[in-house]
């Protein structure tokens, strides 16, 4: 074949399909009707709607013949491929933006991006006007970088597939040769884990419960909360009213009107387009009507929109990512040995008090450590997350300790061991600014203030959103929580009063592994406290959950009364899920000798399930809550079962989890937030992770680390802990007390041998 060519609508439809190694021979469709047809003219397939019936559409065009064929390589084609789809989104659509981190160079009309994360050189290039044509020409592939004016770009293809298209719009659609057929399916389950086939008046009207249904029918008035365990449904109803309330809008046109979603990470942004793209029959995602706009973004996204990164050559460091986080861990580390090789430095924190000189001490000698983690959950709370900086009035505050710190947070009890932590902060940043980066964290604090500036009340009115919709606000520190109101358009009502902000918000405050809900600052310790314009927000509560089993439910309410309490009003309610679905086995926990027994095992039977699944293996998981052994596991993974496993390391679009046939995911509870699967292999819940003493702060991430985790399973949920680490973590003791958890024997041998 030479190109594949695709209207927007084919394109994005794709990520609705399984697709295996074999489709990149024939590029079929799946056998069940999905409402697009193949045509074969000369060498080039297309995908068009069955119904088109006229040539005037952007079309999608891929080089694909060729050595320089853009998805001539096996190993990264199917990422490209997402890439693409990802590409022509944020192109023909609201919904994305190109991710920073596939370094994307542009000249003029022509940019190409990074091919996969791994290969860094290689290039996929594209041009965003083909011969003056509002078309996407994905021309293409090449292994190193090259200067654009040296490109070969294969115009005629560009131009033949063009030419062609009327006589494809008016073939009729045939029966597809078995052939063609092959490595592509309609599956009726997102990978994300959304089961398709309703429509969305089908779940408004049949399925909705009555709790979710009077969120969706809450009108735009003010602020509305949904909150709820983890699987109760809360994005679901998030992404009905998005649509629901734009097709309102569409039918009863009052002017244009623009509504917002969003989430906190690109796999969010993914999960809500998957959703929204299988129940937008109206296709108002992708602009149907001019008059209604649906944007779906990261807050990243939309202030490096604004504040122009691109333009000012800084590139924002996202610490979302394993990569980042480890780079942070390194910078923190590198900074603690070069304050405790100062003598002066030394000499001036001699009297900190003795636990922080122990641990500085130990994250001297060996390494990291705890306190390094400690630091960075310090930063990303308080420091970044509220402007605190050494040498201003704020950091004289936090020092003096004025400035209120909940209890949980590391122990920094006199005002020597708060100006150690501002000394630290002061180099780290410098660190960062060398490295010509800013942390996420600073570029949100300098969008809050853009978005306090004369420039945004200017445009305020065109750019603002008329609603807002916001997944998963237990994420977003409380710098982030303010700029969500600022984002919404002054709203005057009939009397020519301000109305209030028509945010409606999901969250579930035990799902965040990090500090950020806690309010800091000014007194006022409510999340929504008033510098967010969310207060007094109407409440939804959602009880019923549709994820998992009653006995996983179960296990989750044990594990959710180790919590230690925590000083949020109002907002720290006990875990009250109630399972709808049908009754599964009892959770197990192992207890291995050692890490190597542990990963043998556990791979080679999440292997073995994952090739026994009709689904797929991406409906297998084995989760990590460590992260040093994380990071340990990884390389070994990737020799021993680089067939058999698919990484996802940060929360980018996870997309590629349609393409991962038969391997199972191995990733951390935090990076798979939203998704589900059908059976989770939770690893390392060792007791070494939070010991009894450790602080609160440690003790509450990691529990929420394990619901995260544990929450992510449908049916099956296995658990394993490892005796050089401590053996298993108390925090499973209720549970196993309660027999909610069962302690089984591991295996002699592990199951089968790797591969
Ligand atoms: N009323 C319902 N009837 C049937 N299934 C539902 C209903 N509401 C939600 N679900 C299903 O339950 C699953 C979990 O939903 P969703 O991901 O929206 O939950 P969530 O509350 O956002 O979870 P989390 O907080 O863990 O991300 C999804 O598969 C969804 O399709």
């Amino acid at each position: 074949m030479k190109a594949l060519v695709l209207t927007p609508h084919s394109l994005f439809k794709l990520s609705q399909f399984s697709i295996g190694p074999e489709w990149f021979e024939e590029y079929g469709l799946p056998a069940e009707n999905c409402g697009l047809k193949r045509v074969v003219i000369k060498d080039m397939v297309y995908f068009l709607e069955s119904d088109r019936e006229t040539d005037e559409t952007p079309l999608i065009v891929v080089n694909v013949g060729g050595e320089d064929g853009v998805l001539a390589d096996p190993t990264t084609r199917s990422t490209i491929l997402e890439r693409i789809i990802t590409v022509g989104r944020s192109i023909y659509t609201e919904s994305v933006s190109i991710p920073m981190g596939w370094r994307k160079h542009q000249e003029d009309c022509l940019f190409s991006i990074q091919a996969s994360s791994r290969e860094w050189r290689t290039r996929v290039h594209f041009d965003m006007y083909p011969r003056g044509r509002n078309d996407l020409y994905v021309f293409s592939r090449l292994d190193d970088t090259h200067s654009f004016d040296r490109l070969d770009r294969h115009l005629t293809i560009y131009e033949k597939a063009r030419s062609n298209l009327t006589d494809a719009v008016l073939t009729q659609c045939a029966e597809q040769p078995i052939a063609s057929r092959a490595g592509i399916t309609l599956s009726q389950r997102l990978p994300q884990g959304f089961v398709q086939g309703a429509t969305l008046e089908q779940w408004y009207r049949s399925k909705l419960t009555k709790e979710q249904r009077e969120f969706v029918d809450k009108p735009h008035d003010g602020p509305v909360r949904l909150r709820g365990a983890a699987g109760t449904g809360k994005t679901l109803s998030l992404v009905v009213k998005f649509l629901r309330d734009g097709l309102a809008a569409s039918r009863n046109p009052a002017g244009p009107i623009k509504l917002g979603f969003l989430t906190h990470s690109f796999a969010s942004v993914d999960l809500v387009n998957a959703i929204g793209e299988s129940l937008d029959s109206k296709g108002l995602l992708f602009g149907a009507d001019p008059n209604v706009k649906l944007e779906v973004r990261t807050l990243y996204d939309l202030a490096h929109k604004n504040l122009n990164f691109e333009l000012d050559q800084l590139e924002p460091l996202s610490l979302d990512g394993r990569e980042g986080r480890r780079l942070q861990a390194e910078l923190i580390s590198a900074t603690l040995k070069e304050l405790a090789s100062s003598s002066i430095v030394s000499a001036q924190f001699a009297e900190i008090n003795q636990e922080l000189k122990d641990r500085w001490d130990l994250a001297v000698s060996v390494d990291g450590g705890r306190l390094v983690a400690e630091i960075m959950n310090e930063f990303a709370s308080v420091l970044d997350a509220e402007g605190v900086r050494h040498g201003e009035e704020r950091g004289e505050r936090y020092a003096k300790g004025s400035f209120p710190r909940p209890t949980w947070l590391m122990a920094l009890p006199t005002e020597l061991d708060r100006r150690f932590i501002l000394e630290v902060h002061r180099r780290y940043r410098r660190q960062l600014g060398e490295m010509n980066t800013l942390s996420v964290d600073q570029m949100i604090g300098d969008f809050n203030l853009f978005l306090g500036s004369n420039r945004w009340d200017r445009i305020r009115q065109r750019d603002g959103y008329d609603a807002l919709f916001v997944d998963e606000l237990h994420l977003f520190t409380s710098i982030e929580r303010q700029t969500l109101h600022k984002l919404v358009r002054h709203n005057i009502d009939a009397e020519g009063k301000p109305r209030r902000p028509p945010i409606f918000m999901a969250y579930d405050l035990k799902q965040s592994p990090r500090d950020t809900f806690a309010q800091y600052g000014e007194g006022d310790t409510t999340l929504f406290a008033a510098s967010t314009g969310l207060q007094n927000s109407e409440l939804v509560k959602l009880e019923r959950v549709f994820r998992y089993t009653p006995q996983i439910a179960e296990f989750l309410a044990d594990l959710d009364a180790t919590f230690p309490a925590i000083d949020v009003p109002g907002e720290w309610e006990a875990y009250s899920g109630k399972a709808e679905l049908a009754d599964g086995d009892t959770p197990e926990l192992r207890v291995f000798h050692n890490e190597a027994t542990l990963f043998n095992t556990v791979f080679a039977e999440a292997q073995k399930a994952a090739r026994a699944h009709a689904g797929g293996g991406r409906r297998v998981a084995v989760l990590c809550a460590s992260d040093e052994q994380f990071d340990r596991y990884l390389p070994i993974a990737a020799g021993r079962y680089s067939q058999g496993h698919l990484p996802i390391m940060s929360r980018e679009p996870s997309s590629e989890l349609r393409h991962s046939g038969k391997r199972f995911i191995f990733s951390m509870p935090e990076y798979v937030a939203g998704l589900q699967f059908e059976t989770v292999f939770l690893i390392h819940v060792d007791a070494s992770e939070a010991p009894l003493d450790a602080s609160d702060g440690v003790r509450r991430r990691f529990i929420s680390n394990i619901y995260l985790g544990s929450s992510r399973a449908e049916k099956t949920l296995n658990i394993a802990a490892c005796m050089t680490r401590g053996g298993r973590s108390d925090v499973l003791d209720m549970a196993l007390n309660r027999h909610s958890l069962t302690e089984v024997a591991v295996p002699k041998k592990p199951t089968t041998k790797s591969r």
